[in-house]
């Protein structure tokens, strides 16, 4: 892939057609690495989520999708898999000229390409970390999108945490269960050590500053180790002792294949999102 030497602040205007969650997470890297909001365009039905663009970043939001988009040289589609193919009715007429990211979960690229006119075109499946810079972004380029148009894209979703290409669409599925869904299964974690702690005499926000810190430090310790999560899980498991006694219980209820399990649900719905609203 070209790298390229522009800065950030020279980015050319990108759209967002939705406001939400993910649209934010996208937009708040974008600010934080220098651009100005006048060249952030979003289309945002709902006035609570133009309020809060508003209050959150200045850009007042537009409540429909109109020529103004005509200025972006780039559209990130963060609406609902439901709604994309609305949306992009609404839009297309505007955006035909620009190159497309979607984050749609499921979405497939043939389905948008027919619904926006255009195949340049990447699907990226993002995560909420990205609020907070931390984010892990997989992304598929279709063969009409060149060097540049994927340098442009990598400085945009680059600014919200880590990426990785792959070289199928199919793999993004994967990339959904583990990375896209994945916060919420920290998350089920965190809830679940937070009240056990309760349940061993300590307050709530005692167990939840255990918990988190405990999963901020496993992955830093897995993430700038050699060694695999395996055996860095041995290292804690001392012979007969607190550990061992935790994890030989999780293995008797076989929770790791429950978990692995629950991924290929995961993967299975992205599967069935694109059959569903595909069409
Ligand atoms: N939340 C997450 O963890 C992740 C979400 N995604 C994907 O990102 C996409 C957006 O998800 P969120 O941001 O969480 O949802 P969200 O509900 O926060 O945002 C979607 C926004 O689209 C707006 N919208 C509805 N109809 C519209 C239309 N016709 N034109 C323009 N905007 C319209 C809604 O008012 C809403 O504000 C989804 O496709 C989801 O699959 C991808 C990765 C992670
Ligand atoms: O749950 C979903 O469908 C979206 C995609 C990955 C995270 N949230």
């Amino acid at each position: 892939m070209t790298t390229s030497s522009t800065s950030p602040s020279t980015l050319p205007p990108v759209a967002f057609i939705g406001g939400g969650n993910m649209a934010s997470a996208i937009i708040g890297g974008l600010l934080r690495q220098g651009m100005p909001a006048s060249d952030i365009i979003v289309v945002e039905p709902y006035e609570a989520a133009r309020e809060a663009l508003q209050a959150n970043f200045g850009i007042a939001a537009l409540t429909e999708a109109g020529p103004a988009l005509q200025r972006a040289a780039l559209v990130v589609w963060a609406v609902k898999p439901q709604t994309f193919k609305d949306a992009a009715a609404a839009a297309a007429a505007h955006t035909r000229h620009a190159l497309h990211l979607s984050v749609a979960a499921g979405i497939t690229t043939d389905s948008i390409a027919a619904w926006l006119g255009t195949a340049r075109l990447v699907r990226a499946m993002p995560n909420t970390p990205a609020l907070v810079g931390k984010g892990m972004t997989g992304l598929y380029a279709r063969p009409e999108v060149d060097a540049d148009g994927k340098a442009l894209i990598a400085r945009v979703m680059g600014s919200t945490g880590q990426l990785l290409w792959v070289d199928q669409e199919q793999k993004l599925d994967a990339v959904t269960a583990i990375s896209g869904s994945g916060p919420a299964y920290v998350f089920l974690f965190l809830e679940a050590m937070t009240r056990a702690g309760v349940d061993m005499g300590l307050t709530a926000e005692q167990a939840h500053q255990l918990a988190v810190a405990t999963f901020q430090g496993g992955a830093e310790l897995a993430a700038r180790s050699d060694e695999s999560p395996e055996v860095l899980r041995q290292r804690v498991t001392s012979k007969g002792g607190t550990t061992h006694a935790a994890i030989t219980h999780m293995q008797e209820q076989q929770v790791p294949e429950h978990f692995i399990a629950a991924m290929r649900k995961a993967e299975a719905r992205a599967q069935e999102l694109a059959a569903e609203f595909g069409r």
